[in-house]
C-alpha cells in the first residue's frame, strides 16, 4: 500500500508540474493524461478498478438513452438556468422516476451537473452531446459498434482465438450477417450516423495536413511537374476512401491557392452525398471508386488514405496497395497513408482499443512501424518518412515506388 502512495504522489507532482507549465504541447497533453489514469490506478483498490471497469457498458447505455430523450439538448438550451426532471422527462413522454435513475449517472459521469433535488444543468461537457460530433459518434459506438462488441468474446471462441484476418468473418458479421460496409450500404440511417461520424471526429485535434508539410513537400514539386496532356491538369491528390471529402474541403480551406486537381474517391453511395457542391466548387471533383479495382486516376502527385487500411486484413490492403503502386508514376508519385503508427510497447488505451474496435468490425488492425514496413513492401512501395507529433499516436507515413 505504501509503495502505491509513493507512486500516487509522484504522479500528482509531475501532473502539477506538467499542467502549471507555461506552454504545453499534445505530447504534454497525452502524458498528463495518461498520469491521471496512472493515479486513479495507483488510488482505488483492485476491487475498485474492476468495478469500474466492469460497468463501462451500463454506464453508456445511460449515456445513449439521454441522448435519444433530447435530454443535452434541453440542458443545452437553457444554459445557466436549471432544468427540473419534469420538464425534461415531458416532451419525450418519460416517466420521471426512470428518468431520475438515468440522470444518476450522467451527472456521475461528468457530462452534466446536479443543480438541486432531481434538477440539472448544463456543464462544460454537456454541449458536445448537442453537436454533430457528440451525436453522430456516441450513435456509431453505440449503435452500430457495441453489438459486434458483445459477441466479440463468444465469436472469438468459435474461432479457437485465432487472429481475424478475412473481413468477410469478423465478430461484425457474426453479430449481424453482414459486412460493416454492406451493412452500412442496407441501413441508410446508420449510414447517415456514421458519415456524420467521419466527418465531425477530428473536429479540434490536428488533421494530416497539419502534420505533414503540404506546401514544402507536395505543392512546390507538383507546379514544376509536366502537365499531364491527356488530362489537361495534373492531379494534386486523390483522396481514396475520402467518404464525403470533408478532408478535401478543408484542406483546400487551409491552402486555397492548391496548384492541381483535387479528387474524392469513395463507394458511389458516399460520393453521392459529397459534402461540396461540384458546381460550386470546381476544385474538387467526385469520383465512385471501389479500391479493390485498378486506380482510374494515374500519377498524381498524392494518393491519399486516412483511416482506410486499419479497416482491412493484410491480404486486402495489399490489393488496395497494389492498385495504387500501379498508377503511381517513379520518383513522384507519393502515398501519404494518416494513421496510428503503434509503439512496440506501452500503447496508449485509445489507440489499443482502437485496434480491437477494428478487429471486431472488419478483421482489420493498427499497425506497428514494422508491421506498416512489412506490408508496404510487400505491395512495391518503401517508407522514406513518418511525420508524428506524439510517439505512438497518429502519424503520416509517407512511401514511395521502391527503386
Ligand atoms: C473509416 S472511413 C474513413 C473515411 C475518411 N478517409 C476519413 O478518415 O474520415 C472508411 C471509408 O472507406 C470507404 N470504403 C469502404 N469500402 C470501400 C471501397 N471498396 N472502395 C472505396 N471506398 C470504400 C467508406 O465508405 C468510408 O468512407
Amino acid at each position: 500500500m505504501k509503495s502505491h502512495q509513493g507512486d500516487a504522489l509522484l504522479l500528482l507532482d509531475s501532473i502539477k508540474q506538467s499542467l502549471t507549465a507555461p506552454h504545453s504541447t499534445s505530447a504534454d497533453h497525452a502524458q498528463i493524461l495518461a498520469d491521471i489514469s496512472r493515479l486513479q490506478l495507483a488510488v482505488e483498490t483492485p476491487l475498485e478498478t474492476i468495478y469500474r471497469i466492469g460497468h463501462q457498458t451500463w454506464q453508456n447505455a445511460c449515456v445513449r438513452i439521454a441522448l435519444e430523450l433530447g435530454v443535452f439538448d434541453t440542458l443545452h438550451a437553457k444554459d445557466a438556468d436549471s432544468v427540473g426532471v419534469q420538464e425534461l422527462a415531458s416532451a419525450p413522454g418519460a416517466d420521471t422516476v426512470f428518468l431520475v435513475r438515468v440522470m444518476r449517472v450522467v451527472v456521475a459521469l461528468g457530462l452534466c451537473d446536479e443543480a438541486g433535488l432531481n434538477e440539472y444543468n448544463a456543464n462544460p461537457k454537456t454541449k458536445i452531446m448537442t453537436t454533430p460530433q457528440g451525436i453522430s459518434s456516441f450513435k456509431s459506438w453505440f449503435d452500430i459498434f457495441t453489438p459486434a462488441a458483445v459477441k466479440l468474446p463468444e465469436y472469438m471462441r468459435s474461432q479457437n482465438y485465432q487472429n481475424p484476418t478475412q473481413s468477410t468473418n469478423s465478430a461484425f458479421v457474426y453479430a449481424t450477417g453482414s459486412e460493416f460496409w454492406d451493412f452500412l450500404n442496407k441501413t441508410p440511417i446508420q449510414s447517415h450516423h456514421f458519415n456524420d461520424f467521419m466527418a465531425t471526429r477530428r473536429q479540434g485535434k490536428p488533421s494530416w495536413y497539419d502534420i505533414y508539410p503540404v506546401d514544402q513537400e507536395l505543392l512546390f514539386s507538383c507546379s514544376n511537374a509536366e502537365t499531364n496532356p491527356e488530362e489537361g491538369r495534373d492531379v494534386l491528390l486523390v483522396d481514396v476512401g475520402g467518404n464525403r471529402g470533408h478532408d478535401l474541403v478543408k484542406l483546400k480551406t487551409k491552402y486555397p491557392k492548391l496548384d492541381g486537381r483535387l479528387i474524392l474517391q469513395d463507394l458511389p453511395d458516399v460520393v453521392a452525398h459529397a459534402s461540396f457542391d461540384p458546381e460550386d466548387d470546381k476544385a474538387i471533383e467526385a469520383m465512385p471508386h471501389d479500391f479493390f479495382q485498378p486506380q482510374p486516376v494515374r500519377h498524381a502527385r498524392a494518393y491519399h488514405f486516412r483511416a482506410i487500411f486499419h479497416d482491412w486484413p493484410d491480404d486486402s490492403c495489399r490489393r488496395i496497395l497494389s492498385h495504387t503502386a500501379a498508377a503511381m508514376k517513379p520518383c513522384y508519385s507519393k502515398l501519404l497513408i494518416s494513421e496510428f503508427v503503434l509503439p512496440d510497447a506501452a500503447t496508449a488505451l485509445f489507440p489499443a482499443t482502437l485496434d480491437i474496435q477494428m478487429m471486431g468490425l472488419h478483421a482489420g488492425m493498427e499497425r506497428s512501424e514494422k508491421q506498416w514496413q512489412i506490408l508496404l513492401d510487400s505491395a512495391g512501395l518503401e517508407i522514406v518518412k513518418i511525420w508524428q507529433e506524439v510517439k505512438g499516436g497518429e502519424a503520416v507515413i509517407e512511401a514511395v515506388l521502391k527503386n
